[in-house]
């Protein structure tokens, strides 16, 4: 391993973006730099697990528009969960933690992710294997806050102005990020957009 990628500080940003937009690109930047990581790894999913898939654009495509869209030199694009046959994200976060034990990830998310984590298979060994941290969106921050979630780990939330050091803190710990915040959705996207194989 090159001696500059041990104690990397990774951020881990799951999502369909189905299609990309500009509020994914917000949260990356802004976690990027507020959490002070060194990178971001964009892993693309087969399919959300509790979400219906007939819009559901073929991975490949979701990746390239992902890469196409994004600038920054820090930030990679992968479609990896699907090649090693992840379905959900305690599979990623295990898999990557034991086979990367010296870089420090952390799970990014916004707030509407965060209201329905207890939702996710085995969201307790997620939170208890590496931290997370979720950025504010339109209509989600108070449901966030009084989600299952915040409540059984409010013993590992950090201050937003602590959030430089998240990436080095024992699991569980999390942090809520509040800052600019875009009311764009995926969702709204599609609805606006013919499907290229629309009849
Ligand atoms: N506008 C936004 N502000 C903050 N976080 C967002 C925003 N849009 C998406 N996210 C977060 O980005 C991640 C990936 O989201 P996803 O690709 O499902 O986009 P989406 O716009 O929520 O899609 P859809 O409308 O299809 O549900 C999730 O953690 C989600 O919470
Ligand atoms: O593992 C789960 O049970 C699970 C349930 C819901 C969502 N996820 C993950 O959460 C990320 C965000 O998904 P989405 O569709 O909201 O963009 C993506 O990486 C999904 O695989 C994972």
């Amino acid at each position: 391993m090159p001696p500059s990628a041990r104690g990397m500080r990774i951020g881990l940003f799951g999502g369909s973006f189905n299609p990309i937009h500009a509020g994914h690109l917000l949260v990356m930047e802004e976690t990027l730099r507020r959490l002070e990581l060194d990178a971001m790894w964009v892993l693309v999913t087969p399919g959300n697990p509790l979400k219906n898939h007939d819009e559901l654009r073929p991975l490949a495509e979701r990746v390239r528009a992902a890469r196409e869209a994004i600038a920054n030199p820090r930030i990679h694009v992968t479609g990896f969960e699907a090649q090693k046959g992840f379905r959900y994200t305690w599979q990623t976060v295990r898999f990557l933690a034991q086979a990367l034990p010296d870089r420090k990830f952390v799970w990014i998310m916004g707030a509407d992710s965060l209201a329905d984590f207890h939702r996710w298979e085995r969201w307790q060994d997620i939170a208890a294997t590496l931290p997370i941290a979720a950025y504010a969106r339109p209509g989600a921050s108070h449901r966030a806050l009084a989600s299952r979630t915040a409540l059984a780990l409010a013993h590992g939330q950090i201050d937003q102005e602590d959030a430089s050091i998240l990436a080095r803190l024992p699991a569980p710990a999390w942090v809520y990020l509040h800052g600019r915040q875009s009311s764009l959705s995926s969702t709204a996207i599609r609805a606006r957009k013919p499907q290229v194989n629309e009849n």
